[in-house]
């Protein structure tokens, strides 16, 4: 029998389809599909087989203008889904012909890192010959030396680590035309903007394309726009700031009630998985401690530990291990674990920006979540300040918080 030309979606092995409400933040679609975009048939797959059905508003908003090759600045609320939005061009533009990288992706920290490039091999995985690869800093510089000798289409890096290689002369740029800053405002925060200007600067072809991806963008990013793109396609998806899907309460306190009040959601809320937020890595470790002595599995992360460690923490966490995880705001951005419902800002951020990504890691693809603050008096004008600049209203904690507002 002749094959009928829809019959390599019959083949294809997406996972049990998501049956959980979600909220217009990615719902509220044009109604286009990915076959669309014309997008070669292997990469097509990978879209599927990643339960990807239709793409959210930010992908159907830059999907198209990507994969034209103009510069993009795109502005769309977190866990909307982004990193699909800009790794579908470049897996269908990437030149796997030639085996320097076509697409430099950089990110603000190594976990995203890991993160970023497992979804972009899982995209590519039909994709014949592709290769991508991670090089960030805490890792052995011989052996990222020894990878830059294999061939590598899609790189995905931390700023000072591929600058440093490029310097070096191991990693070559000089036909990387396609350059995405995800979590860009990070990116252009005092200590990354000279290294990455100097990676667009020194090593990257004069005609690249370079697009801006986050959920934030302060003043800060206008000076490098000016700089560097070339009249942007400029996408903002944020006419509210925070997302539908979570609940966003604060419970007033004194300082040292923190811990038993943390005791005290533990017991009375559903979690399925928390990240519980602090201000510093000593009251990360600390905190972590104070957990576990009350009987709670928690496990702790921040940048000051062995990278080996927090691969494995990060790893283990992931894969549900363990129910509660502390963390400074290196896990503020970009991490994407969908079991998470409930976010705790044990201390509160000081920035609008800092409070919004954070409670954004509940909530994913339009899901519920849950996010508590624990305020005391010092916090208290900041509150204020964040609510006013988010236009959100975060409220008093109940006695009791329906479980349908972050219970699948
Ligand atoms: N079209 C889609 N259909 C279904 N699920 C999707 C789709 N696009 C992305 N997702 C899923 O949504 C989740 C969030 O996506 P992603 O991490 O890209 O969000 P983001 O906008 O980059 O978030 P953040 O701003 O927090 O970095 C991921 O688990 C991803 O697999």
């Amino acid at each position: 029998m002749a094959a009928v030309p829809n019959d390599w979606r019959v083949q294809l092995r997406p996972p049990p389809r998501d049956t959980r409400i979600k909220t217009s933040d990615v719902t509220a679609t044009k109604g286009n599909e990915f076959e669309d975009y014309y997008l070669k048939r292997d990469l097509l797959m990978g879209i599927y087989e990643m339960g990807f059905e239709h793409p959210s508003p930010i992908q159907e908003a830059a999907i198209p203008v990507s994969l034209a090759g103009r510069d993009i600045l795109a502005r769309a609320k977190n866990g909307t889904g982004k990193t699909g939005a800009y790794l579908i061009p470049i897996l269908e533009r990437a030149d796997l012909k030639q085996n320097i990288a076509s697409a430099l992706i950089l990110v603000p920290t190594r976990e995203l890192a890991l993160q970023t490039a497992q979804v972009c091999k899982k995209l590519g995985r039909h994709i014949e010959g592709l290769a991508v690869m991670v090089s960030t800093g805490g890792t052995s510089l011989k052996d990222d030396i020894m990878r830059f000798y294999q061939p590598v289409h899609v790189l995905v890096a931390t700023p000072g680590r591929v600058l440093d290689m490029a310097d070096k002369g191991v990693c070559k740029l000089s036909k990387c035309g396609m350059l995405i800053m995800d979590e860009a405002d990070k990116l252009l925060a005092p200590e990354f903007t000279q290294v990455v200007e100097q990676i667009i600067g020194k090593h990257m072809p004069r005609d690249r394309q370079i697009s801006l991806f986050s959920a934030t963008f302060p003043v800060a990013v206008k000076g490098f726009r000016d700089r560097w793109l070339r009249k942007p396609h400029e996408i903002n998806l944020m006419d509210e700031l925070t997302l539908r899907g979570i609940t966003q309460f604060y419970a007033f306190m004194e300082e040292s009630k923190k811990v038993h009040c943390l005791n005290t959601l533990f017991s009375k809320l559903q979690i399925n998985q928390s990240i519980i937020f602090c201000n510093s890595v000593n009251r990360v470790e600390l905190l972590a401690r104070k957990i576990t002595e009350l009987g709670y599995s928690c496990f702790y992360i921040h940048a000051k530990m062995p990278q080996e460690q927090r691969n494995r923490v990060f790893h283990d966490f992931r894969s549900g291990a363990c129910r509660n995880l502390v963390s400074s705001d290196l896990f503020t951005r970009g991490i994407d674990i969908q079991a998470v419902n409930v976010v705790i800002n044990f201390d509160f951020p000081r920035s609008s920006e800092t409070y919004l990504h954070r409670v954004g890691r509940s909530g994913r693809f339009g899901h519920r979540g849950l996010a508590i603050s624990l305020i005391t008096y010092e916090d208290r004008h900041n509150l204020y300040r964040i609510e006013q600049e988010l236009g959100t209203e975060i409220s008093p904690i109940p006695p009791l918080v329906d479980k349908s507002l972050y219970c699948a």
